[in-house]
């Protein structure tokens, strides 16, 4: 019997097709299940014939229906795994197909495909031009090291005539997917051993042999990352019939090195930009967890209640709904763990107040002790001084390092301050109430006195937790092998939280990776996106040092997102309406189109008008499930994790983004001035990367300074 393997590029076309499409394509898959190659070949219904003027001799199409046809590359080897590889309108099947050549890539011996009539097309005329062109791209790079790469014959040809970045850019689409890669590495300016590292030895098997002409079989199993290989009817059903969803099958090399590397030594942190796919090696890593022996039990974190939904949704996709094993996560927010644990050890609930509640506390304070700073003040050295160091005492805080607060306090005023805190904690206890910090200090207490309650932890959304939230995780585990998994994004941070991980006895050192592929957003999105950050730069995730976004890319390419002003709130309003009209016109859900603003009153405004159109709205606050009807509109923050397929990002206008009273005034502290600043940066940077395929940004009135002007964007989004 022949054996079914499915190409990356089947699944972006099938999960576009109508429903009788998608049970044609069920019923020519279940024929490659029942008969024997011999049959396959005589079938009438199935027709498999091979394509006249093919680069690629084993190029075959067969019938799905009168309108469409599969693609399907078949052995010509001896070997018996068919692969299929598109599904596409009849009369565009054989022009796509005779295009397209698959070959094995000599260094990753992974299967690659490119558009060789393209690439033989194109090549002389470049060639022309590369003679007296001033530089070319990949000059430095001898014929040898790029050989070593895996960059072939045809490939090679075509290198030596990029002259820019722009232009390998325009290759894209037509090169061998991992030769692709490497090129991409090697011009933002990786060396050619660390892209061997991160490109090549990920995906060369480990036994390879010297010779990479291997069967068309052995070169299907070693692209896991772009094809799947069927093992039987059962699997065939279950993998046609669910909603395809790429991410539990394909993962990028450097995906499934962190998620299934066997054992850790310690915590390990990854890093990425948004939309890399760590919440998805997270998810990964649960699984491998699990599967590492019957009665492990993980906590899995993320920040908002919102996201946890979401994670328990897709971790239970990836599990194939298997209780047993769901049974030993406990998915939650740190917050809500640290609530669990105080009210089970110390046998009563805690009440924590909420952000304004505790805000009013320290206006309280401020009067009846008549001091010299204002609440937001006593606020932030609260949270970013006392509660962050766990300072008890005042002699403590007396020789406090104040890391990251730009005001000098001599002793005398310590003390003060000191008695501010002394008050404020007083207050708590009188009105039987409690912050949410102070649960997760005492929740850290607790767990020092007494048994780790799991046996590993996975953290996402990592960059905004604060140090007493860091304990908390610290005291959930012991300490030693894969004791921690940690994904985040300093690029990321909405909330004031400065860590420093190695002080809390979670040191990553030698164990943090990096994912830089993009899945979510096209690269028009990101160019602009990353151009709202490039002013600035910002502290790493574990506040060691500063990050950066090099190597950052998407693969997708969509259009350049709308960025405009309107005269009046009324108008930019309007305007929206008419853009959320037009992309539902174009086919988009309305659950799939996400509008955020800075505050709710303009997100209010927005869904009356909405409504009043007839477009159905919800709140992303009202927590609506995976199938309820209605554009989500949310706050900024409330935008943390989540994607839709196009986003309006609403009043990015001078006076809100940054919005002047989160700053603190230079006058009170520069440095937190700097932070605060940066935070509410990241936040545009945040509800803008939420985007897949259209972005657009508008405001009223004069723009905000963080929308970047035309010259500081790279020339493809101009
Ligand atoms: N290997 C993959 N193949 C296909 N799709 C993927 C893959 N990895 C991630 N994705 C998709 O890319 C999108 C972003 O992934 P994910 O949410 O894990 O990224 P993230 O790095 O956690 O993002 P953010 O930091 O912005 O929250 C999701 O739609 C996810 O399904």
């Amino acid at each position: 019997m022949p054996q079914l393997a499915f190409a990356n590029s089947f699944w972006e076309s099938y999960d576009s097709l109508e429903k009788p499409v998608k049970a044609g394509v069920r019923k020519a898959m279940q024929k490659f299940q029942l008969l024997s190659v011999p049959e396959l070949h005589a079938d009438k219904g199935l027709h498999l014939e091979s394509v006249q003027n093919a680069q690629d001799t084993r190029m075959r199409t067969i019938r799905i229906n009168d309108f469409w046809r599969g693609v399907v590359l078949a052995p010509d080897d001896g070997s018996d795994v068919f692969l299929l590889v598109n599904v596409v309108r009849h009369d565009d099947a054989y022009t796509w197909a005779a295009k397209r050549l698959y070959t094995t890539n000599s260094a990753t011996r992974a299967l690659e495909v490119r558009n060789v009539v393209a690439l033989e097309h194109l090549t002389p005329a470049l060639e022309k031009a590369a003679a007296v062109a001033d530089s070319l791209l990949f000059a430095k790079y001898s014929d040898g090291v790029l050989r070593e790469l895996g960059i072939d014959d045809q490939v090679l040809r075509a290198v030596r005539t990029i002259v820019d970045e722009a232009q390998l850019k325009a290759f894209e689409t037509l090169l061998p997917e991992d030769q692709c890669e490497v090129l991409q590495y090697l011009a933002e300016g990786f060396g050619p051993d660390e892209v061997y590292r991160d490109v090549v030895a990920v995906r060369r098997p480990v036994d390879a042999g010297p010779d990479p002409d291997e069967s068309l079989a052995v070169a299907i199993a070693n692209t896991t990352s772009r094809i799947t290989l069927v093992s039987g009817p059962e699997e065939l059903t279950d993998i046609l019939e669910k909603p395809f969803t790429a991410w539990r099958v394909f993962l990028h090399p450097s995906q499934r090195r962190v998620a299934y590397r066997v054992s850790y030594g310690g915590p390990v942190q990854i890093t990425g930009g948004p939309g890399t796919g760590k919440t998805v090696a997270a998810l990964h890593r649960v699984k491998h967890l699990l599967s590492r022996s019957p009665d492990t039990r993980v906590l899995l974190t993320t920040y908002t209640n919102a996201l946890v939904s979401s994670l328990r949704e897709n971790l239970s996709l990836l599990v194939d709904d298997d209780q047993a094993l769901l049974g030993r996560v406990d998915v939650t927010t740190v917050n809500a763990y640290a609530h669990g644990v105080v009210t089970h050890l110390d046998g009563r609930a805690p009440s924590p107040v909420n952000d304004r509640d505790e805000r009013q506390l320290w206006q309280r304070v401020v009067k009846q002790l008549g001091l010299p700073w204002t609440e937001q003040f006593l606020a932030q050295e609260y949270r970013n001084v006392v509660l962050a160091q766990d300072l008890r005492t005042a002699d403590s805080y007396r020789s406090a390092l104040r890391r990251g607060r730009g005001s000098a306090l001599p002793s005398a005023r310590r003390g003060q301050l000191w008695s501010a805190v002394e008050l404020f904690e007083s207050i708590l206890r009188a009105q039987k109430v409690t912050t949410h910090l102070k649960v997760c200090a005492r929740a850290a207490d607790l767990l020092a006195g007494s048994a780790p309650t799991h046996d590993h932890v996975v953290v996402d959304e990592a960059q905004d937790l604060h140090p007493a939230q860091w304990r908390v995780l610290r005291g959930a585990v012991a300490a030693g092998a894969d004791d921690l998994f940690i994904t985040g994004d300093p690029h990321q941070r909405i909330y004031d939280s400065k860590v420093s991980l190695g002080s809390l006895g979670i040191s990553v050192t030698g164990r943090t990776h990096r994912l830089r592929i993009n899945y979510r957003s096209t690269e028009e999105i990101l160019v602009w996106s990353t151009g709202v950050l490039s002013p600035v730069s910002v502290d790493d995730l574990g506040g060691e040092g500063s990050d950066t976004l090099a190597g950052y890319r998407s693969l997708l390419h969509g259009r350049r997102p709308h960025v405009n002003g309107y005269g009046s709130e009324q108008a930019e309003v309007a305007a929206l309406v008419e853009r959320v009209e037009d992309w539902i016109a174009q086919g988009i859900r309305p659950s799939e189109i996400g509008v955020c603003a800075r505050f709710n009153v303009l997100l209010d405004k927005a869904y009356g008008k909405l409504a009043a159109a007839g477009v159905p709205v919800v709140r992303v606050r009202d927590n609506p499930g995976p199938d309820q009807d209605g554009v989500r509109l949310a706050t900024m923050h409330a935008m943390k994790g989540l994607e839709f397929r196009c986003v309006a990002v609403l009043g990015v206008t001078a006076g809100a983004v940054p919005f002047a009273r989160e700053v603190t005034p230079a006058s009170v502290d520069a440095l937190q001035r700097d932070a605060d600043l940066l935070r509410e940066r990241c936040l545009l940077f945040v509800a803008c990367t939420r985007a897949r395929e259209a972005l657009s940004v508008t405001w009223s009135g004069s723009a905000s300074s963080f929308v970047p002007r035309p010259d500081q964007l790279a020339d493809e989004t101009i």
